[in-house]
């Protein structure tokens, strides 16, 4: 069968991977930091190495329910005399001598003159007598002071995300608040005069202005702080005043619509005259009219108003803009191969999302399904997936069968 062209596509649109090497040389990272309160750091971006102030564990203690001893006392006599507790929180406060032994907890210290611990499981306690079978070395099922860390030793880089792991790292030395970097201010709004918020009727020809929300879902996960200028009509003024809103209080002006070819797509207009154009069109699908730009010292993003292409371009060519803006090391896509269980239907042209299933088949080979109809205006081919299949821009129709390249959904998109 010869090969079919993408009518959209031209040969002299760029490939998205150029682009984002081009888009990222636009952007610095943010200088500006600030102090925050350890429960309010989740995804925030450490602004500078942390050191721990204290050494983890901060003592020797017990990794075992059991009993502590001198493991030499166990060499002639397989029976020590228990002489108290430790458990976690109340050490024992007695005079460890020869030939005894402490009940000690899971996280109890150590107390001071023993070196071992035996699970109770392998001990048996006749009263005070408690028998216990010897372990193979001194220090077994015992957790070392600095064992993991000590103090002064760097925890977490200037540049890592604060994720769950990390709140809990922070809380383990003790840090109630820590420095990190401002975050990136987002202003968006969705321009179209056939726009209706949710909660309204929809008059003929109208539809529910969905990208608002798919876009502050995008960047509530990439932890900006944004700012929602609503839906602008397909009026120049209109959108010259919200280009200048925008721009006057946000690094980064987002826009959704209005950036193709037709009679009311003003965006790309209204960006030549307030500000200027660095790239227009792409050699992707969806996502071709992408317009990128400045307006004075905001940067200017503007996503396609169809609601898959607007959040394909926000995730391949927006987000890692405001990751380096945050500071984050330039995180490179987790590509997989897997093979596809069904036809799928693609024109040379451009580079393709479409969005698909990975599963794995009955033989554990990884597998993808496409979600169904993978028009550019239908949204549920996202919400139904969970990766992108990524298609080369030569490509063309590819039977079931074919190992294709998938990429899966990250935070940003689950
Ligand atoms: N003659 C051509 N027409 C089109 C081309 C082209 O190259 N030549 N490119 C097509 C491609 S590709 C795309 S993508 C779209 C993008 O157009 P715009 O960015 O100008 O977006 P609009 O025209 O404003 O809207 C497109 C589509 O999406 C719906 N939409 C817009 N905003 C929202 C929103 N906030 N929530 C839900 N849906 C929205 C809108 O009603 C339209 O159906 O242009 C093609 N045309
Ligand atoms: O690029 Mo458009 O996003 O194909 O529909």
């Amino acid at each position: 069968m010869p090969m079919k062209f993408d009518p959209c596509s031209q040969p002299s649109l760029m490939h998205p991977d150029e682009a984002i090497i081009k888009l990222l040389d636009q952007v610095m990272p943010l200088s500006d930091s600030e102090m925050v309160q350890l429960p309010h750091a989740l995804g925030r971006v450490l602004a500078e190495d942390l050191a721990s102030s204290i050494d983890l564990p901060p003592f020797n203690n017990s990794a075992m329910d059991g009993y502590a001893f001198r493991l030499q006392d166990l060499s002639n006599n397989d029976t020590l005399t228990l002489i108290g507790h430790s458990f976690a929180g109340h050490p024992f406060d007695g005079e460890v001598k020869p030939n005894t032994c402490v009940r000690i907890m899971t996280g109890a210290p150590l107390p001071a003159g023993y070196d071992t611990v035996q699970m109770q499981e392998k001990a048996s306690a006749n009263g005070d007598s408690i028998t216990i079978e010897a372990p193979d070395a001194v220090g077994e099922n015992v957790r070392y002071r600095g064992e993991e860390l000590n103090t002064g030793d760097k925890v977490l880089r200037a540049g890592t995300q604060i994720g769950a792991a990390e709140m809990g790292v922070l809380a383990t030395i003790g840090a109630s608040q820590v420095r990190v970097v401002r975050r990136v201010k987002v202003a968006f709004f969705s321009t179209g005069d056939e726009l209706r918020p949710v909660g309204s009727e929809l008059a003929p020809g109208q539809i529910y202005d969905s990208n608002r929300y798919s876009i502050q879902g995008l960047l509530s996960r990439s932890n900006v702080e944004w700012v929602d200028l609503g839906v602008i009509a397909d009026d120049p003024e209109a959108i010259r005043e919200a280009f200048r809103t925008g721009a006057a209080q946000a690094d980064m002006l987002l826009t959704s619509g209005g950036v193709s070819v037709g009679d009311a797509d003003y965006t790309k207009q209204i960006l030549e005259e307030e500000g200027e154009i660095t790239f227009w069109k792409l050699a992707m699908k969806p996502g071709k009219p992408f317009a990128f730009g400045r307006l004075g010292k905001a940067i200017f993003c503007g996503l396609p108003g169809n609601p898959v292409s607007s959040m394909v371009t926000y995730y391949k060519l927006v987000w890692p803009l405001i990751n380096k803006m945050q500071g984050l090391p330039r995180a490179k896509p987790l590509l997989l191969q897997a093979k596809l269980s069904s036809d799928l239907r693609k024109f040379a042209g451009r580079v393709e999302y479409q969005r698909g299933v990975l599963s794995h088949n009955e033989q554990g080979q990884a597998e993808v399904s496409i979600t169904g109809g993978q028009g550019s205006g239908m949204l549920t081919s996202m919400s139904l997936a969970n990766c992108f299949v990524i298609l080369a821009r030569e490509q063309g129709d590819t039977p079931a069968g074919s190992l294709v390249t998938v990429e899966p959904f990250n935070s940003v998109l689950c």
